[in-house]
């Protein structure tokens, strides 16, 4: 499965600029043959939280609008970043997952804010699990910080998840976290992990890139830069999980009962 991630730049605040930027790489990534696209964390308005109210959508808002026709004209499908999505007058750190008939099959609100960037003054915080339905099986989505709590990770895995999706914006200030982190999860769960940054700046982060693939055995198998924007193609073996899985037996051999 060939799988691209949009590792973009964000105009901040300008939601219909970081859309036709958006566009611009999915139909490149479509030209390059990718079958997936992974967008990164709140990549329509950036960390302007306290405009979010004001610029983020409802379900059915025009930016899933938008990706919901990307995905149906290509036959392709996307795990749409996050972006900030308005329920019951809260914003939420929402990913979108769409089908490649168009649909959206699932969603997933970032469950832990991050106190180093205020979220929790501005954000509400998701209760739910994202666990998702993908033609080549159950894949997990987690939002940036939540890759530092392992045990969300574990949970998406023990339910079958074979692949982790992970939008971000993670600052240059953590970035060897960042590395490691997605190779941990990658090696603890035997799973693919699929972490897209953004690159660029903003009022208080300068932002580190390095959108990765590492597969199940902790390979980095695709790797972007630290400052430019790239669309960044990898291809992904999921016939490798259930083999890794026999070879380091983990799941076979956990006792939980005296974690
Ligand atoms: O955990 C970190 O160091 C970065 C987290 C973050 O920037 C985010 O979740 O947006």
């Amino acid at each position: 499965m060939k799988v691209a991630l949009l590792q973009m730049d964000i105009v901040l605040g300008d939601v219909q600029a970081n859309r036709q930027k958006a566009l611009a790489m999915l139909e490149q990534g479509a030209k390059a043959g990718a079958k997936l696209f992974v967008l990164p964390e709140l990549w329509t308005t950036g960390y302007v939280l306290d405009q979010l109210l004001e610029i983020g959508e409802p379900d059915g808002g025009p930016t899933v609008t938008m990706l919901q026709k990307f995905a149906k004209d290509n036959g392709v499908e996307i795990v749409g970043g996050s972006i900030a999505e308005i329920r019951d007058g809260k914003v939420y750190n929402t990913i979108y997952v769409i089908d490649s008939a168009g649909e959206v099959i699932g969603k997933y609100s970032k469950i832990h804010l991050v106190p180093m960037m205020n979220e929790e003054k501005y954000l509400a915080p998701g209760d739910k699990q994202g666990l998702f339905d993908l033609s080549f099986g159950k894949a997990g989505g987690i939002v940036c910080y939540d890759l530092r709590f392992t045990e969300l990770t574990r949970a998406l895995a023990l339910k079958g998840a074979q692949v982790l999706f992970v939008p971000a914006e993670w600052p240059a200030v953590r970035g060897r976290h960042w590395l490691i982190l997605s190779q941990a999860r990658a090696i603890e769960n035997q799973m693919f992990v699929v972490a897209v940054n953004r690159v660029g700046q903003d009022h208080s982060n300068t932002f580190f890139g390095h959108s990765l693939v590492v597969s199940p055995w902790g390979e980095v198998l695709a790797e972007g830069s630290e400052t430019e924007e790239q669309v960044i193609i990898a291809d992904i073996d999921l016939g490798i999980v259930p083999e890794i899985r026999r070879k380091v037996p983990v799941f076979a051999d956990r006792r939980p009962q005296y974690y």
